[in-house]
């Protein structure tokens, strides 16, 4: 796959898609989607189950082909800076019976995931205080200090969400791409979580991939949404891509976006894609 030739050369431009489609099991998922997505900027996946969210960030990380079009992230073709990328996959949870702790969940991300091993006894001394040194740090980023030392699976769904995050950061990465981060969590944690993601692109200077269910604990952190739906996608402001027009043309039927009293947006009328293709997954 070649990188995508944009008539940009801005090195702020840290995912770009063109023209990209992606065939999964025989199908088209979705197809001419044009994306970009810049350093600092945090950036929402939207749209209704099954319409191809989580694939998107699976073609950004290049563990799916594109079938259409070209993509280039980290200037260069998806997958080959897979270690500058933050992942934080959809799902993940620890049984309660776990004994690893939390900061050694961490250590796996700068180590490379080598599950519950410590850096080997050759390892120099001064990398492994690095390694020590950027656990502690992105520990306190994500404030984490109080549980990491507890057994993963002692510790609330928030609390892992934050040591998996922290997991994710210990590299430093450019890239932050999290599948549904806030998913089971209670409201107060997702806008503690939400809070912790914008403070990382603004603060660290990432940038947010994160596919969401609910719009709502992250609008007033929105830099951009990339809304999927109808086989397509399109990307803006949440004040230009969030209403009942522009979702009503994507969708290709009537839908009302509607806001509540506490300016909470509601999408009413979009299709369930997701149940109808149950049997697919
Ligand atoms: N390996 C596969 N083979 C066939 N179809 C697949 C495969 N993986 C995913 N799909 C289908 O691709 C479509 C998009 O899946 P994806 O997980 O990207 O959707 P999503 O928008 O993230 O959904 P959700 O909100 O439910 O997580 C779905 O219809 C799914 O059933």
């Amino acid at each position: 796959m070649t990188p995508v030739e944009s008539g940009t050369s801005d090195a702020n431009v840290v995912v770009a898609m063109n023209d990209a489609a992606v065939r999964v099991g025989g199908r088209t998922i979705w197809s001419h989607v044009s994306i970009e997505v810049r350093a600092g900027q945090f950036v929402a996946v939207l749209g209704p189950n099954g319409v191809g969210k989580s694939t998107l960030l699976k073609a950004v990380l290049g563990l799916i082909p594109l079938s259409e079009g070209s993509a280039s992230v980290l200037g260069a073709a998806p997958g080959e800076h897979n270690d500058q990328i933050g992942y934080v996959p959809q799902r993940r949870s620890f049984d309660s019976s776990a004994r690893i702790r939390g900061r050694d969940i961490v250590r796996m991300g700068y180590d490379g995931h080598r599950w519950g091993i410590a850096l080997p006894q050759w390892f120099p001394g001064s990398a492994s205080r690095e390694a020590n040194r950027r656990v502690d740090e992105v520990i306190d980023l994500v404030g984490a200090q109080a549980y990491a030392d507890r057994p993963i699976g002692q510790c609330s769904g928030g609390e892992q969400q934050r040591l998996l995050i922290a997991q994710a950061l210990v590299r430093r990465p450019p890239l932050l791409v999290l599948d549904e981060p806030l998913d089971s969590l209670d409201v107060t944690n997702q806008a503690s979580v939400s809070a912790l993601i914008e403070k990382i692109s603004t603060v660290a200077g990432v940038a947010v991939m994160m596919v969401a269910h609910d719009v709502n604990p992250i609008l007033p952190y929105l830099d951009e949404v990339i809304y999927v739906s109808g086989g397509g996608a399109l990307s803006g402001t949440p004040e230009d891509v969030i209403t009942t027009e522009t979702l009503s043309a994507l969708y290709g039927t009537a839908i009302d976006v509607l806001t509540d009293r506490t300016g909470r947006l509601v999408v009413v009328g979009q299709p369930d894609i997701h149940a109808t293709h149950e049997d697919e997954r």
